[in-house]
C-alpha cells in the first residue's frame, strides 16, 4: 500500500461504508485491517499505556450539574499524530482511514456525505477505559457545529465478551432503534459525529477497553465555527 494507491479493500468496502452512512448514520467495518496488521496497533498502544502517557479524560465536568452527577466519563485519553517514531501501525491505520473518508467525500454516489467537503481531521485519540464500571456518559460528539462530521472510531480488543462491558450505544435521532456496538478487536466504526448520534459508553469491566477516535471535519462548518469563536473572544 506504500506506493500510494489505496488497497483494493479500500475501494471494495467504500459502497458499504457509504450505503451504511446514508441509510443508518452508522457504520461498522469488522476485520478492518485483518489481524496481523491489527496485533502490532494494540501492541503500539499497550506501550503507550504501559509508558503511562495516557492522561485522566476529563475527570469531573467544567459544569456544576454534571460534577453533582459525577465523573462523567472514566477514559484515559493520549493524542498521537501517528508520526511519532512508537506509532508506525497507528499512523498506518490513520492513512488507511483518511484514504477511506476521502474517497467516500468524493465518491459520484457520496448522498448526504456529499454536502461535506472534508478537508481536515483531528489527531488521532487513543484512549483506554480502566475497567471497574469506567463509562461515558450519554453525549453528543458535535452538539453545536464545530465543525466535526464524522467520527471514527477503530477498536482493538482481544477476546472480548460480554461480561467484558464497555459497549458503546448509540441512539440514532428519529429511530427507535438503539445500536449496540461491541468493541471487538479490529472493529471500524463511523457515525455521524453531529446530534444525529447521541452515544454512551456502558460501564467497562475489563481491565483495559482501548479504542481510537479521529474527527473528520467539514470545511465550511469548521471555518463558520472558527469566524464566530473568533468574533465572540473580539468582542469579550
Ligand atoms: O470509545 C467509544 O466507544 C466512544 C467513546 C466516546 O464517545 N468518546 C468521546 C471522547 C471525547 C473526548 C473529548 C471530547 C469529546 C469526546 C466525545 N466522545
Ligand atoms: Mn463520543
Amino acid at each position: 500500500e506504500e506506493s500510494g494507491l489505496s488497497p483494493t479493500w479500500i475501494t471494495d468496502i467504500l459502497p458499504s461504508v457509504i450505503q451504511d452512512l446514508n441509510r443508518y448514520g452508522v457504520c461498522v467495518v469488522d476485520n478492518f485491517l485483518g489481524s496481523d496488521k491489527a496485533q502490532p496497533i494494540l501492541q503500539e498502544v499497550e506501550a503507550l499505556h504501559v509508558r503511562g502517557l495516557f492522561e485522566d479524560g476529563q475527570v469531573v465536568s467544567p459544569n456544576v450539574q454534571d460534577q453533582a452527577r459525577g465523573i462523567i466519563r472514566g477514559d484515559k485519553i493520549t493524542w498521537v499524530t501517528g508520526n511519532e517514531p512508537q506509532c508506525a501501525n497507528i499512523r498506518r491505520l490513520v492513512s488507511a482511514v483518511d484514504s477511506i473518508i476521502a474517497k467516500a467525500n468524493h465518491h459520484q454516489d457520496a448522498g448526504q456525505l456529499a454536502k461535506y467537503s472534508i478537508t481536515w481531521r483531528s489527531r488521532a485519540m487513543v484512549a483506554c477505559y480502566p475497567g471497574q464500571g469506567a463509562r461515558y456518559v450519554k453525549h453528543v460528539d458535535n452538539p453545536d457545529g464545530d465543525g466535526r462530521c464524522i467520527t471514527a472510531i477503530y477498536y482493538i480488543n482481544k477476546d472480548w465478551t460480554p461480561e467484558g462491558g464497555g459497549v458503546l450505544r448509540i441512539y440514532p435521532e428519529g429511530n427507535s432503534q438503539v445500536a449496540e456496538i461491541e468493541p471487538l478487536f479490529d472493529r471500524m466504526l463511523f457515525f455521524w459525529s453531529d446530534r444525529r448520534n447521541p452515544h454512551e459508553v456502558l460501564p467497562a469491566n475489563v481491565t483495559s477497553r482501548y479504542a481510537i477516535t479521529l474527527w473528520y471535519y467539514d470545511q465550511k462548518e469548521r471555518e463558520e465555527y472558527l469566524s464566530r469563536a473568533s468574533a465572540s473572544t473580539a468582542s469579550t
